[in-house]
Formats: C-alpha cells, structure tokens, sequence
C-alpha cells in the first residue's frame, strides 16, 4: 500500500500539461528515461489527463493517483524489466495518440484499457523468463504454468490486486459493461505482451495490414491493440541511438543474469543468456530484423504519421551491423565489455 502522505503529496499538486513538463514530451524522439523517477507519477496524471480520459470516464484524481503510486511501486528493480521500462512503454502509447488519429481507429474505452495495460503489463518482473519459471518449479510456473504466458498471467493477477486495493480502482466508476469491457481488455492485452504469442499471431497482423484495417471487424480490433501494446513493449527501440545501446546492456545483464544462475544449477543455457557465448551485436541485428522491424513495418503501413519510428529502428539496426563490422576488424570481444566503447 501506499502511504496517505505520498498519495495527497501527488493529488494536491496542480497536473500540468504534458509539454509543461517537457516541451518535446509529445514527440517521438522524446526519451522517457530522462524523465526523473520521481516526476513520473506526475506524469502519467499529466498523459491521463491530456489525452481526455481523466474526464471521459471520470477518474478521480485521488484515485488516480492512488493507483499510479501503487502501479510504480509494483515494479521491482531487475536491470531492464522495472518501473522505468513501464513508463517508457505507457509514453510510446501517449505518443501514438499525439502524433496519429488513434482514436479514429480504437474508441476511448479501449485507449483507455490499452494505457493502463502499458503501465501495468511487466508488474512484479524478476528479470527471468517465463521458460525459467517452469524449469525452476518456481511458485509462478506452479500456478499457471498449465496455460503458458506464466509471467504474463502474473503481471494481469497482479493488476487485478491493485484495482481491487480501496480507492485504487480507476475503472470503478464506468457503467457494468464498459467496465468488464475495460478488464477483459487489460487481460487480453497484458496476455498478448508474450512474445511467443506475437510470434503466433504475426500472419493474422501481416494479412490485416495487407487488407487494410476495419475497425468493424472485432479480430481486427483485438490484432491492432496487440500490435500497438507490442510496438510500445518495443518503443526503446525507436529512440536514437544511445538509448538503444543502453536498454540492449540492460537487457543483457537481466539474459546473462539468469543464464549465470541456469549454469550454477547444471541446466542448458541459451547462446543469448550465456555471457561467455553471447555475441550481442549479432543477437541484436537478428532480434531487430526478425521482430522489432517486422512490428513497426506494420505499425508504419497503418499509421502513416508514425512512419519516423520505423525510420529510428531501421537506423539503429544498421549501427548495430557497422559496430559489429568495426569489433571484428579489431578482433574485439562482443560480450559486455563492448559497453564500455562508445
Ligand atoms: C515483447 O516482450 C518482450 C519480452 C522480453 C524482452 Cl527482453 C523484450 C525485448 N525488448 N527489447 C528487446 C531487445 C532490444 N532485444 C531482445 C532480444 C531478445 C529477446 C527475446 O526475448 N528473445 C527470445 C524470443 C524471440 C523467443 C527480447 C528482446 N527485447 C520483449
Ligand atoms: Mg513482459
Ligand atoms: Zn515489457
């Protein structure tokens, strides 16, 4: 829970526009990151507000913020899967609605849910994947490792607890339906976040973007929400250079983390969570072609006015690709010593 003083210390203050906090908070090379911890929860009042959903649905503010403290302390402090990454993701989503005309393609109820579901979508992480849940027997896998997505389904269970936490719920003053809607989305959602499952859905995404979205059809619907929450999951790597620099030497300290604790207990480890097999400018040139460029290629088909994202991946992947010409040519290590070049 969090403390009375800490939520009347967020409710009392004046939420300025966005733009007040950052003057290019609404664009997309906008770095979230730089952003102070402790300015965040402001700021996701402030994206609420800005985007007319505070009003629309009536969200009290003090219940807003009541459930942004409770959201940001949810989050642990693994190198990548933390608090930050969270606000980073739920800003890429602000972004998309500043800078496209979302809201002609989803209706307020789901901007809405997709928001809170960026917020809420990696609560509780410990920096491990869901695959080392099960192999570890750890309580997670136990409880749902019978249905997969074990991380995914934590992280929903775990939004669940805090709307059900006294004067936390911000969808508590919706009508019945457009409050079930508002929860089966965050849970679809939140479950789409799973890799493995984007991964299954990628053709259905690619015959959608081919067709030409109909916001009449509900599979529609359903794939363009996955498709954004992913493209946010994602947004990191849209930014410049030395931001994705940066969140790949996170990301491999959370792999090589867990691939030092498989080691220690006799368990195979992938090449991507080993530190002593690794090569991460090569994982990142193959991670980025086959599932960061595929995302926002889509992203850019449907909403033309976020075509610069796409432009920033494809910048990044190449960087990727000359850092690793120039470490060969200097017969470099590419483990994590290569992040402490420039
Ligand atoms: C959308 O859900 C997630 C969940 C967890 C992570 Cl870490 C990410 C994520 N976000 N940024 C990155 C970057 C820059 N590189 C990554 C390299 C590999 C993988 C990975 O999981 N590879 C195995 C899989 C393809 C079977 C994920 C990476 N990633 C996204
Ligand atoms: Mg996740
Ligand atoms: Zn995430």
């Amino acid at each position: 829970m969090v403390s009375n003083e800490e939520v009347f210390h967020l409710f009392s203050m004046p939420v300025p526009r966005p733009t007040e906090m950052h003057p290019d908070m609404a664009s997309f090379s906008f770095t979230p990151r730089s952003i102070p911890y402790d300015q965040t929860a402001l700021a996701v009042l402030s994206m609420f507000e800005d985007m007319g959903l505070t009003a629309r649905f009536r969200i009290n503010k003090d219940v807003l913020s009541r459930f942004a403290l409770m959201v940001r302390k949810g989050y642990r402090e693994p190198p990548y899967h933390n608090w930050a990454h969270a606000f980073a993701v739920a800003h890429f989503c602000y972004l998309m609605f500043k800078n496209t005309q979302l809201l002609n393609y989803l209706d307020e109820i789901e901007l809405f849910a997709l928001f809170a579901a960026c917020l809420c979508h990696d609560i509780d992480h410990r920096g491990t994947t869901n695959s080392f849940q099960v192999a570890s027997g750890s309580v997670l896998a136990a409880l749902y490792c019978s249905e997969g997505s074990v991380m995914e389904r934590h992280h929903f269970a775990q939004s669940m607890c805090i709307l059900n936490t006294e004067g936390c719920n911000i969808f508590i003053d919706l009508p019945r339906k457009e409050y079930e809607k508002a929860l089966d989305l965050m849970r679809d959602i939140i479950l789409a976040t799973d890799l493995s499952h984007h991964l299954r859905i990628m053709k259905d995404l690619e015959t959608m973007a081919e067709e030409g979205y109909d916001k009449k059809n509900p599979r529609h619907r359903s794939l363009l929400l996955f498709l954004l929450m992913t493209s946010c999951d994602l947004s990191d790597q849209t930014k410049n250079w030395t931001n994705s620099k940066k969140i790949a030497e996170l990301i491999y300290q959370e792999f090589f983390s867990q691939g030092d604790l498989e080691k220690a207990t006799g368990r195979d480890v992938q090449e991507m969570m080993d530190r002593d097999r690794a090569c991460i400018p090569l994982l990142q040139i193959d991670f980025l072609n086959k599932i960061a460029l595929p995302v926002f290629r889509l992203l850019a088909k449907i909403f033309p006015d976020a075509s610069e994202v796409l432009q920033a991946v494809l910048s990044n992947r190449d960087k990727w690709e000359c850092l690793n010409t120039k470490l060969l040519e200097m017969n470099a290590p590419r483990d994590m010593t290569m992040f402490d070049m420039d």
